[in-house]
């Protein structure tokens, strides 16, 4: 069975990870399972265990940290965040495609890890001014949780060299679309040199 591929969408709080990824699998039949991550950050109203998050205990999460528990972990504007290992090695394994929706820290350290293997995608914003907007907009953090996000955003954005593709999310629907071709065409890249080894194998038999 061929392993699946991980799919990493990235980029700054607040440019629309979360929105853009529920569209995806709101509106479309994918093949790929959403990674739920880890966090010692406050549960916020409406926010469901399990669903948007595992929320933890710094405790929990550091014996998680070295029980090597973790495909990765970054402490962000003051709170850890973590891709759970197990649920992704057996999706993987199991040949579906895995989704991860992180921040640039721990997306290239997952891409150190993974070397030329996955999909990483970084979303941008059209301009500062319009995420600062948003996060205001979405109304989750203070004004001065608000400036420190803005700050990384800023280192974050030099960071953009390291992704495979760069996807600016002006609107959702059309993010969305981007984010599912290049996942398709970049499937059917892996699947097809797959095939290519396979007849080559069978021919040397
Ligand atoms: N294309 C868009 N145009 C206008 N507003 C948007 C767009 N995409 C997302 N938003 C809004 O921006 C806010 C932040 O979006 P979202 O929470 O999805 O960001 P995020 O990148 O997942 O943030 P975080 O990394 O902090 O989880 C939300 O209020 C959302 O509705
Ligand atoms: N490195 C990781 N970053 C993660 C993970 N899960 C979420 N995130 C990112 O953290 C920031 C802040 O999130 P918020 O929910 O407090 O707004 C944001 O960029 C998320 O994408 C993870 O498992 N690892």
């Amino acid at each position: 069975m061929e392993r699946g591929l991980l799919i990493v969408l990235s980029g700054p709080s607040g440019v629309g990870k979360g929105t853009v990824r529920k569209h995806l699998f709101e509106h479309y039949n994918n093949d790929f399972d959403y990674s739920i991550s880890m966090t010692t950050r406050k549960q916020r109203a409406g926010e469901k265990e399990g669903v948007d998050y595992y929320f933890r205990t710094r405790e929990e999460f550091e014996d998680l940290i070295e029980n090597n528990g973790l495909l990765e972990y970054a402490e962000y504007v003051g709170n850890y965040y973590g891709t759970p290992l197990q649920y992704v090695q057996e999706t993987l394994d199991s040949g579906r495609d895995v989704f991860l929706e992180i921040e640039v820290q721990g997306a290239l350290k997952v891409r150190k890890q993974m070397k030329e293997d996955g999909i990483f995608i970084f979303l941008s914003p059209p301009d500062l001014g319009e995420l600062e907007s948003r996060l205001i907009g979405r109304g989750t953090d203070s004004v001065e949780m608000i400036q420190k996000r803005i700050q990384k955003a800023v280192q974050e954005l030099k960071l953009i060299q390291y992704y495979d593709y760069v996807v600016e999310n002006n609107s959702v629907d059309q993010a969305a679309q981007k984010v599912r071709h290049i996942i398709e065409s970049e499937h059917l890249k892996v699947h097809r040199n797959l095939r290519h080894f396979t007849e080559i194998i069978e021919e040397m038999e």
